[in-house]
């Protein structure tokens, strides 16, 4: 279903809840079934982490995770390493095309067993549960931090824990860092040093049993582009944050002092407020370390009329669609120039935003989220508008809860 947005304008101040991080989440959740006795508060309601939350409490022999790429890749490791356990983990049919070849060999040289049930590399994987009896593997790191993750997550109940040696470029290191922190709190030994990571084994025992997710940030990545996109004076408060954030998309709070967005921690929440105009017309932002705000960014260039350049793109092309592909035709049917290469996205500032272009989301809940914002400026409607629900099902309800106005 379409979802018509009208010219809105935001009431001045709002407040906002948005559910728990799917990243921590999807983590958090696969560790409580290695270690029972974890507690976990303000788990995401995403489908992503819903669907991961079902896939690790389920005895079928068929698994389908939809379009969850965390659970995908963190699934295959824990099926693997359950020993008399035969699943076939499947997906939707952009699942089918994201690669996992690197992390598939990675476990069976690990001692796995997990052969392609249709295409070479990708999903759907039948997966025969072992014990995994060795402890050290290379593997490429430039294509998805998911895949070490997924090893990592596993490792502390392997019998001699893991030594992974990352070969070339880390990509999204903020993700690796996440799952290592997560393990730390819960008491299990790492290190990561020259692109070698290490994790011991841990038996039983945690060091604390009880964890809160913080907020997801890239879900607030669209009230930063929303407030970028507001008068000066316009604030929205957001909960529940904190500063010394796990989730490597709190750069947002950098980034967008660029847009004359102020963010100020407050006890549990961050306040955002427009200050100052933008004065640049022009911006670059290196983002490897956070490629789900891509979309976010792209747009609120459009929406101010600046120009941008981002870089550190290529894990674009392999995520819920061809985000690259996707950014290009859609900012170029509002009245963009846009040039893209692998790995990297130009966008030409325009002063003129075409009015009632229909916005095609390909699956992806970050393109129906990223370009909402526009409707501050011009209406819009996008496309199966319910895409949303993999990382934030209440994200149009939000939204209205601002002053959007929108019909079916
Ligand atoms: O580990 C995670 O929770 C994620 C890692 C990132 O993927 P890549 O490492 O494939 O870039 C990110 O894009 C994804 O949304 C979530
Ligand atoms: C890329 C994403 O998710 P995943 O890879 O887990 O499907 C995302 O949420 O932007």
């Amino acid at each position: 279903m379409t979802l018509q947005l009208h010219k809105s304008s935001i009431q001045k101040h709002s407040k906002i809840t948005i559910t728990g991080s799917k990243s921590e989440s999807n983590r958090l959740l696969l560790l409580q079934a290695l270690y029972p006795e974890l507690a976990i508060d303000n788990v995401s309601n995403s489908d992503d982490s819903i669907v991961m939350s079902k896939a690790l409490s389920s005895s079928s022999v068929e698994i389908d995770i939809h379009h969850a790429g965390t659970a995908m890749r963190f699934l295959t490791a824990y099926f693997a390493s359950r020993d008399g356990r035969d699943v076939l983990l499947t997906g939707s049919d952009r699942m089918k095309e994201r690669p996992i070849e690197i992390l598939v060999d990675a476990l069976n040289q690990l001692g796995a067993q997990i052969t392609y049930e249709e295409t070479r590399g990708c999903p759907p994987l039948r997966i025969k549960g072992k014990t995994l009896s060795k402890h050290k593997v290379t593997l490429k790191a430039n294509v998805s931090s998911q895949y070490i993750s997924a090893l990592l997550l596993i490792a502390p109940r392997l019998e001699n824990g893991l030594e992974l040696t990352l070969d070339g470029k880390i990509t999204s290191i903020p993700y690796i860092n996440m799952t290592l922190d997560l393990l730390n709190q819960i008491g299990v030994e790492t290190s990561f040093k020259n692109q070698v990571i290490r994790v011991n084994p841990k038996v039983n025992g945690l060091k604390i049993k009880h964890l809160t997710v913080e907020s997801d940030w890239s879900s607030a990545s669209y009230f930063f582009s929303i407030v970028a996109l507001s008068p000066i004076g316009t604030q929205i408060e957001l909960s529940s944050y904190k500063q010394n954030s796990l989730q490597g998309d709190s750069v947002l709070v950098e980034i967008y002092k660029a847009f004359g967005v102020q963010t100020k921690f407050d006890t549990n929440s961050i306040v955002l407020k427009k200050i100052e105009d933008v004065t640049s017309k022009s911006l670059e932002f290196q983002l490897n370390n956070s490629p789900d705000i891509a979309q976010t960014i792209a747009v609120t260039c459009l929406g101010l009329g600046v120009k941008c350049h981002l870089t550190g793109l290529h894990t674009l092309k392999i995520k819920e669609t061809d985000r690259l592909v996707a950014l290009q035709n859609e900012l170029q049917k509002l009245g963009a120039k846009v040039d893209i290469t692998n790995d990297a996205l130009t966008l030409y500032a325009t002063s003129i935003i075409n009015d009632d272009i229909s916005i095609c989301t390909y699956n992806d809940h970050r393109m129906a989220m990223a370009f909402a914002p526009i409707a501050l400026k011009t209406s819009l409607n996008i496309e199966d508008h319910m895409v949303v629900s993999k990382s934030y099902p209440t994200f149009w309800d939000d939204l209205k809860v601002l002053g959007f106005k929108f019909s079916k």
